[in-house]
């Protein structure tokens, strides 16, 4: 569906200094899917987003939006290819002088399309965003999450097979970033719109995406499904970004439960683990099998299990008390049987 090959994206400074925003980044998103590009600021996302509807023409590579390559379009049939890719933004960019009603048929009249079409073609679309009872209101009297529908349904408007989400429910409160991202996740499964979510935000990829790519400084530093990237995140970036809805961090409870462990135990004798393992993977119970197996007792700290797009991820934070070579082989044991083990060090 969206192909984005070998892209980079240099800017020059007024004083000729030269900065690469994007370096050869690739990327295929396929017809239908959620797809998450996420990024602590000043990766590349915006920069990046921007060049799937050329609103950014990037300094090389290649753009393929459903076989044609955008950058050789001529401009009259760029405007056309622009139309099936909406684009919805963090501040909602709506006409503050124009009622919800005329801020949603904007792109028709842009277009123009007789007053009875696009009145046929509205109506629906502000039932489908929730929104019958505000369809005379002005922006200034709604609320955040209501101004972000009326920027989705305009960006529907054209039908688009693509909807380009900017950071979108970055100004919202929690609760409105999960009944937005429902929304969102709705007109994928109802009208088949394939979306892409650029967000510095972990939960909403855990949300709503199937498949991200994570960048840092202009580059893709890992992709993949969503729950293998949360079950074995591969860079520094990706760990971060995961430790903002994992609470990976200790709390100090756990820490002081060490402490005591090690003044008992001695240091070398104690250790503690991260384990990750996606539902239905690990079939046995691990657990239990390396405690008889070696003769050490697991102590569980703490345990979480989320839902990921149907797939269950589960973690659980382990105190060990064991020689070396014990624990060593132990962690082997269930490592060798599907479940992602991670060293806690400097406790
Ligand atoms: N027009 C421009 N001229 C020069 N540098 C730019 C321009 N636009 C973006 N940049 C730089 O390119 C880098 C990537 O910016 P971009 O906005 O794409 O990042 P981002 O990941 O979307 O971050 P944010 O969430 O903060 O917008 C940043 O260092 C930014 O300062």
């Amino acid at each position: 569906m969206i192909k984005l090959e070998h892209i980079t994206q240099t800017y020059v400074s007024p004083d000729g200094t030269a900065f690469d925003a994007l370096k050869d980044v690739s990327i295929h998103i396929r017809s239908g899917e959620i797809f998450g590009i996420i990024g602590r600021s000043g990766a590349g996302k915006s920069t990046l987003v921007r060049c799937i509807n050329l609103l950014n023409r990037p300094t090389s590579g290649s753009v393929i939006v459903d076989g044609q390559d955008l950058t050789k379009l001529s401009d009259d049939n760029l405007r056309k290819v622009r139309r099936s890719i909406g684009m919805i933004f963090q501040h909602f960019n709506l006409l503050s002088s124009r009622t919800v009603y005329d801020n949603i048929a904007l792109p028709l009249e842009l277009t123009g399309t007789p007053k009875d079409q696009i009145r046929e073609k509205i109506t629906p679309l502000i039932h489908l965003v929730g929104l019958d009872e505000h369809a005379n209101k002005y922006p200034s009297q709604l609320s955040g999450g209501q101004k972000q529908r009326v920027g989705i349904a305009r960006a529907l408007a054209n039908d688009p097979k693509v909807l380009l989400s900017d950071e979108a429910t970055s100004a919202l409160d929690p609760e409105t970033t999960v009944a937005t991202l429902e929304l969102l996740k709705r007109i994928n499964q109802e009208l088949g719109v394939t979306i892409v979510m650029i967000t510095h935000e972990m939960n909403v990829v855990k949300q709503i995406c199937g498949r991200v790519v994570v960048m840092n400084k202009g580059e893709i530093v890992e992709e993949g499904d969503v729950i293998d990237i949360f079950a074995r995140p591969q860079s520094e970036t990706t760990r971060a970004l995961i430790g903002q809805v994992m609470a990976r961090d200790l709390p100090q409870s756990i820490v002081d439960t060490v402490n005591a462990s090690r003044a008992l135990n001695g240091r070398d004798n104690v250790h503690l683990l991260h384990l990750s393992f996606i539902g239905g993977e690990v079939t046995e119970p691990v657990i239990s099998l390396a405690s008889r197996e070696f003769g050490i007792n697991f102590n569980i700290l703490r345990g979480t299990v989320d839902d990921l797009q149907g797939r269950t991820l589960g973690t659980l934070t382990l105190l060990v008390v064991a020689p070396g070579e014990t624990y060593r082989k132990a962690v082997e044991f269930i490592r060798d049987r599907g479940v992602l083990v991670e060293e806690i060090q400097n406790v």
